[in-house]
């Protein structure tokens, strides 16, 4: 372990250092004061507060290392140093992980990745002239979703039948989740622009979307309404037909997104596994071609028709996020309920404290019965 140094690594010459964070400062101050959404207070760290445990990944921009701050472990996100190399994109990703932090500050959803803190001096703190002057102090992940899938590629494979139903209810809980994080970012006039797997990970049994790098607030606070942004934003397989073809989109393009990875985590399957990008803008953009849908059993059934329904070529036909959580909700709670009653296990409330719905609403739409017991726990049969 050692404290975060950054004296001995590359940095710039103090008068362009200088130069890229008045860019920088002016580029994230544009956003900010178009922004409607209202930061909280967050803490101002100082790097010499931070203790390096270790690496935790690299994307194409960011750099995340385990730290020690205050007794207790986050996760820390910065630039990779190579950027430094190429100060125009250093430029571009600095405005968008300050960008990412102003969002992650004025938002707050038990799926949405936290933030704790930044460098202290802000985005300022680019004048010092490292990659890691400025900084995210964020939640430290245990798996990815991506990690998951291969662990649930194990269970349909070798998992008994009451393993393979407890896998069926995370699947389930899992897309529910997603779709209840994207509806509270649409709700806030953002549209999320890269769903995908390796954006997805797990923190105390619960799915986080984090990396909101390509996050961008609406101009009106009419998410239905359609608008020119950027095309060919986030992964190709995972993109909407209108976002790669360069068309106007709105949040609806987040709903095909979700289905792709919803199809991912019901299938264990890749989308378009083996599609060139030709083929991807010929046959998904241009024909509406689909994933096919292996043969599956029936609890299965009712989410496969969600997702299909969500992929429509036609954004506007695409369900709404609030209504997809509502009858994944729904269906949870009624699968949970079979899984215990066939487990002959007894639960508690506070398994469905999350969710509105009562968990005797849910026994009496269905053929489960619930018993109270002395100790405040239900058996379910
Ligand atoms: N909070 C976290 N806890 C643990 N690991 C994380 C966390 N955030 C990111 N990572 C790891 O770091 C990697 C890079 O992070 P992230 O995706 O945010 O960077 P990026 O450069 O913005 O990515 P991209 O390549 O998608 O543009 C992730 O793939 C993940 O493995």
């Amino acid at each position: 372990m050692s404290v975060v140094d950054t004296t001995h690594v590359q940095m710039w010459p103090r008068n362009i250092a200088h130069h890229v964070a008045e860019c920088i400062f002016r580029d994230v101050q544009d956003i900010v004061r178009r922004s409607r959404l209202n930061r909280n207070l967050t803490a101002l760290i100082e790097h010499r507060e931070l203790t390096h445990i270790r690496n935790l990944g690299q994307g194409a921009f960011s750099h995340v290392r385990l730290v020690y701050y205050q007794g207790r472990a986050f996760a820390m996100k910065h630039l990779r140093q190579d950027l430094l190399n190429r100060p125009s994109e250093f430029r571009q990703a600095a405005s968008e992980l300050a960008v990412e932090g102003h969002m992650l500050a004025s938002l707050s959803h038990p799926n949405l990745i936290k933030l704790h803190g930044w460098a202290a001096n802000g985005v300022a703190s680019f004048a010092k002239g490292y990659h890691d002057s400025f900084f995210l102090l964020l939640d430290p992940l245990e798996e990815t979703l991506e990690d998951r899938i291969e662990t649930w590629k194990q269970i349909r494979q070798f998992g008994t039948a009451v393993q393979r139903q407890e896998m069926y209810t995370q699947q389930l809980r899992a897309c529910e989740q997603i779709a209840s994080v994207l509806c509270y970012l649409h709700e806030n006039d953002i549209i999320y622009r890269d769903l995908k797997p390796s954006n997805l990970g797990f923190c105390r049994k619960e799915i986080k979307l984090y990396d909101l790098g390509l996050s961008r607030e609406l101009p009106y606070p009419d998410t239905r309404q359609s608008f020119q942004m950027s095309g060919r934003v986030g992964t190709q397989r995972y993109m909407a037909p209108e976002v790669a073809c360069h068309e106007a989109y709105n949040v609806s393009a987040d709903v095909y997104s979700w289905a792709m990875v919803c199809y991912e985590i019901l299938t264990l399957e890749r989308p378009y596994d083996r599609f060139s990008r030709e083929m991807h803008d010929t046959l998904v953009c241009k024909q509406g071609v689909r994933p096919d849908w292996p043969p599956m059993s029936p609890e299965y059934w009712y989410l496969q028709n969600i997702i299909t329904s969500a992929w429509n070529q036609t954004p506007c036909l695409r369900p709404c996020l609030a209504n997809i959580c509502h009858h994944l909700s729904q269906e949870h709670d009624r699968a949970y309920l079979q899984l215990r009653a066939e487990s002959k296990t007894i639960i508690s409330l506070d398994e469905f404290s999350y969710r509105k719905a009562p968990i005797r609403s849910v026994s009496e739409s269905t053929d489960i019965s619930l018993m109270s017991t002395e100790t405040g726990l239900y058996r379910v049969f």
